[in-house]
């Protein structure tokens, strides 16, 4: 029986992709096709698929954490929130999105384009790669996505509409878990060098941090502001010199856009750890660029298409840019003590082989973290952000 009308999850084959393609119609009858498993993520199970002239990608979600196992049960809807965020997204950046071509609720798939002529930024980055465009185009991409899927631009109702229908509870709950909860208490799945025990153990016993970051997690549990990508990180988007693309904006939902740009943000910061010279002052160079564009196209957009009469209002606009900003830095400062101690790591920090200068970054990541977290209310502009990297990255 074809693969589609069984209307039943299984997870794909090199074998069964090349035939569920082939069922597609999404190459010609004769086409010779070859199959190879490419995904390296946490999560799923990417297959590229091709002939000698086309390909494409198909990405399937297991019904379980791919990292972890089947021990780690998770929602096979994900793939279907997946899909729908790039279409969603792609109304307002088609630059910046790989085109879905097809998707299956029951096999949980999307079929995309396939972008590997590009590569991963996180690697690229890694190799010292410089994108002259990667700071502007995802400054646009997250003016547009988040700006149009907001209040300021939407009718109440679909936005409402909207929230509801990327309600994503399963991946919501490992960003509360991984990013905001588990790295300050002493939980089984954090994962760091033993000679970190005793920095580490300052996190958990530092009350004000805690209740600082507890402030912040509140913030993404409540704050339904815009259609985020919800895991914005340089390994979910692919870069050249000339193109950006986002993908795997799995952990969509309706959160608080400073979650957006702080991720982002907090993996330039793991470049700017690493690196030195020139190339360090690139990356810093890129922090400023990113938050300048998004403001600027986001303070256009409020202009001209902002739909809520308080958008009107002198002032309002720097006002909620302000607090974006401000939730921005509370993200960065989370997700460096994440990315460093809990589930889930950086290439950036754990690729480095020596490891005096392995724990000499990652001490840097997590005294920087903390102070962000901590001194934000004090961090008030790009430039302020900015001169705090340096003074702790040095
Ligand atoms: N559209 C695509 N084109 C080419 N390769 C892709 C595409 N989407 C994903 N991949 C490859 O699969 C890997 C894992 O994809 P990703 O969406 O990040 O999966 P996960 O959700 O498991 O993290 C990417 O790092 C990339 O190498
Ligand atoms: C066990 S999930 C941890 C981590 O995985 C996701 O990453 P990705 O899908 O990009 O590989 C996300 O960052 C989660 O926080």
């Amino acid at each position: 029986m074809a693969i589609l009308e069984k209307k039943t999850y299984k997870g794909l084959t090199e074998e069964t992709a090349i035939q569920l393609v082939k069922e597609l119609e999404l190459f010609p009858v004769h086409a010779e096709l070859t199959a190879r498993e490419i995904g390296d993520g946490n999560l799923n199970y990417v297959f590229r698929i091709a002939s000698e002239e086309n390909s494409v990608i198909i990405k399937q979600a297991l019904p379980y954490a791919k990292v972890v196992g089947e021990s780690w049960p998770l929602t096979l809807k994900r793939a279907k929130i997946e899909a729908d965020a790039l279409v969603k997204h792609g109304e307002y950046v088609p630059a910046f999105v790989p085109k879905v071509f097809r998707t299956d609720e029951d096999l949980a798939i999307t079929i995309m384009e396939d972008l590997s002529h590009l590569k991963i930024a996180r690697t690229g980055l890694i190799e010292g790669e410089y994108y002259p465009n990667l700071a502007k185009h995802i400054g646009q991409y997250l003016a547009k996505t988040l700006f149009h899927t907001s209040d300021f631009a939407l009718h109440p109702f679909e936005k409402k509409r909207l929230a509801s229908a990327f309600s994503n509870p399963e991946l919501c709950k490992i960003t509360e878990d991984l990013v905001f909860t588990d790295p300050f208490f002493n939980i089984d799945t954090n994962d760091y060098e033993p000679e970190l025990q005793s920095d580490v153990e300052e996190i958990w016993n530092h009350t004000e941090l805690k209740i600082a970051a507890a402030k912040i997690k509140q913030s993404f549990l409540t704050e339904a502001e815009a259609l985020l990508h919800g895991d914005l990180h340089t390994g979910s988007i692919f870069a050249s010199e000339e193109e950006t693309k986002v993908i795997d904006p799995e952990f969509a939902f309706y959160g608080p856009i400073g979650f957006d740009v702080g991720q982002f943000f907090a993996h330039l910061v793991f470049q700017v750890i690493v690196r030195k010279g020139e190339d360090r002052e690139i990356i810093v160079n890129q922090i400023d660029e990113v938050w300048q564009e998004f403001y600027s196209v986001f303070s256009e957009l409020w202009k001209s298409k902002g739909v809520d009469p308080f958008t009107k209002v002198d002032g309002y606009r720097e006002v909620f840019l302000a607090k974006v900003f401000d939730d921005a830095i509370g993200v960065v400062g989370c997700e460096l003590i994440r990315r460093t101690i809990g589930l889930s790591h950086v290439k950036d920090l754990d690729g480095i082989e020596d490891s005096a200068v392995r724990l000499k970054a990652k001490r840097a990541a997590l005294s920087l973290g903390t102070n962000l977290i901590l001194k934000k209310a004090s961090i008030k502009t790009i430039k302020q952000f900015i001169t705090t990297i340096e003074e702790f990255t040095a």
